[in-house]
């Protein structure tokens, strides 16, 4: 622990003498201090909410610069090959993606050992992830929908495919044999996917020390519009804090504002001062968690590229099975066609819906309703809710567990240290087959061996798996529930 916490400290050591920086004061000091951080954050553990993560040492205005990153301190693509051995052997192989050659200057990096220039960032590099690219045969059964089942094994052939295709650069380079398999890359590949932030020069993106260390916020609450950013620098207490840093680049400005999301950003690499800047996207109080957003992503995006999911995500949506004259009644995308997270179906969907349940010789003067959102009679709202509904309950009815269990399943896995419990739990469970399964996949066929000092560090990883996927088709279940419960309330709503 103590080992541990000295390598935190020359981490946050070597940070400041790169120019990594948490003090809003721009003045670069005369002498590098002995951390980069301590002005406004800190490292410390959230258990619930993202592990290690970044944690404010004092009150934090909304909108305030709370840590640079010049672009010296970046590992990129291009930082990297300016090792001439790497360069050329990369330019020998051409058809590789900008994100493969990535993953290879990243292995490449943890190759040369302490002879890295990254070398105090690549030590404090997670050693696992839970990727649906990791999952195995067993935790990907465990998501039980279609739809997740796919993803996860997309993801999968997707990293083979990748890893074969650079196998020959790699053997160019001379990697260890450590280095060379599959999971090797699939570390790399999943550090990459969690840990890159977007660069306006490549593609695949670079990888920030220390700016890395923000776990993630949905967006959701902040404002959407232009108008909302003039009200916010109408807003006294907000100018203020704009203006007393004199500096325009620490202004959460209409610059900011993405336009594709309309949302305010809360970090980007800025040419004038050639660095990464992160800026508080709340206001935090001393100890609160800091948080980034990393983008709008579904529950199954943040468990294919980051490894978790939220409980509550304003973004999540789910997909069910739609006739395929669905489809065709419409010009929606099928991607448009989906059940939002508290239960409502899309706007895209319930026009879709409105329009498929009307003859079709009377379609064409009802589509301008149906497309602007409107209802377009009381017997075929009705006929679309009790449609959905029952559609919603079969999908329930299809799933091999119900909600009540896989809670009792969560449950039991958060009191794996206590196996008599664990065991008592699952006995609950009308089908235990997937308990079985797990502990078949593990060689623990007695109950005895299902014991936390028993329990192999590749069972317990496998565990985090398995309850990430029973936690996902939870809510996807608790989605179709509500949307069930939605669907009853309109019906009723034509009752009065
Ligand atoms: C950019 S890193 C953030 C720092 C990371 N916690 C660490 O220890 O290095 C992203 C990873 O943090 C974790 N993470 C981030 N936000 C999270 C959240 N809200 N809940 C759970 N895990 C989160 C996930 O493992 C994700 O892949």
């Amino acid at each position: 622990m103590e080992q541990e916490e000295q390598s935190l400290e020359s981490f946050l050591t070597w940070g400041a003498q790169l120019g990594i920086s948490d003090s809003s004061n721009t003045k670069q000091p005369q002498h590098p201090p002995s951390s980069c951080l301590g002005s406004s954050l800190c490292i410390a553990h959230f258990r619930h909410s993202g592990g290690r993560g970044l944690c404010a040492v004092r009150d934090l205005r909304k909108g305030e610069i709370i840590l640079t990153i010049p672009k010296s301190a970046l590992m990129t693509r291009e930082s990297v090959m300016e090792d001439k051995k790497l360069c050329v052997a990369v330019n020998r192989h051409s058809s590789l993606s900008s994100v493969q050659i990535m993953i290879v200057c990243l292995l490449y990096e943890m190759g040369k050992g302490k002879t890295s220039r990254w070398h105090p960032y690549l030590m404090h590099l997670p050693h696992t992830y839970d990727i649906l690219a990791m999952f195995g045969e067993f935790e990907k059964c465990a998501l039980q929908v279609d739809e997740a089942l796919w993803v996860t094994e997309k993801a999968i052939l997707k990293a083979k495919s990748e890893w074969k295709e650079a196998h020959a650069l790699m053997e160019d380079l001379m990697f260890k044999p450590q280095l060379l398999t599959f999971k090797a890359w699939v570390w790399a590949a999943a550090t990459i996917s969690s840990r890159t932030l977007h660069i306006p020069w490549d593609e695949a993106g670079c990888l920030c020390p220390v700016g890395d260390l923000f776990n993630y916020d949905a967006p959701g609450v902040e404002p959407s519009s232009i108008e909302d950013v003039e009200h916010l620098l109408s807003n006294s207490s907000f100018h203020d804090a704009v203006v007393s840093n004199g500096n325009k680049n620490v202004m959460v400005d209409a610059e900011k504002l993405d336009p594709l999301s309309q949302r305010l950003t809360d970090g980007g690499f800025e040419e004038d001062v050639n660095a990464y800047c992160f800026y508080a996207r709340a206001h935090y109080k001393k100890g609160d968690q800091v948080l980034l957003c990393y983008g709008t992503y579904t529950n199954l995006e943040l468990l294919e590229h980051y490894g978790f999911l939220l409980q509550e995500n304003p973004n999540d949506k789910i997909f069910i099975p739609l006739e395929p004259a669905i489809y065709s009644s419409t010009s929606w995308t099928k991607e448009s066609l989906y059940i939002h997270h508290d239960g409502k179906p899309s706007f895209a969907l319930l026009a879709a819906l409105r329009l498929w349940a009307t003859p079709q010789n009377k379609r064409r003067s009802v589509g301008h309703l149906a497309y602007s959102g409107s209802q377009l009679s009381a017997d075929n709202e009705i006929f679309i809710m009790k449609w959905l509904s029952k559609t919603c309950d079969a999908v329930l009815k299809n799933l091999p567990t119900s909600i009540d269990e896989d809670t009792l399943l969560v449950n039991a896995m958060d009191n794996t240290q206590d196996s008599f419990t664990f065991m008592e739990i699952t006995k609950l469970m009308s089908s235990r087959d997937e308990i079985f399964s797990f502990l078949e996949a593990h060689n623990m066929k007695d109950v005895h061996s299902f014991n936390d000092i028993f329990l192999s560090r590749k069972a317990r990883r496998s565990m985090d798996r398995w309850k990430l996927a029973v936690q996902w088709r939870l809510r996807y279940k608790k989605v179709l529930v509500d949307c069930i419960s939605y669907c009853n309330e309109t019906l009723d709503s034509f009752m009065k």
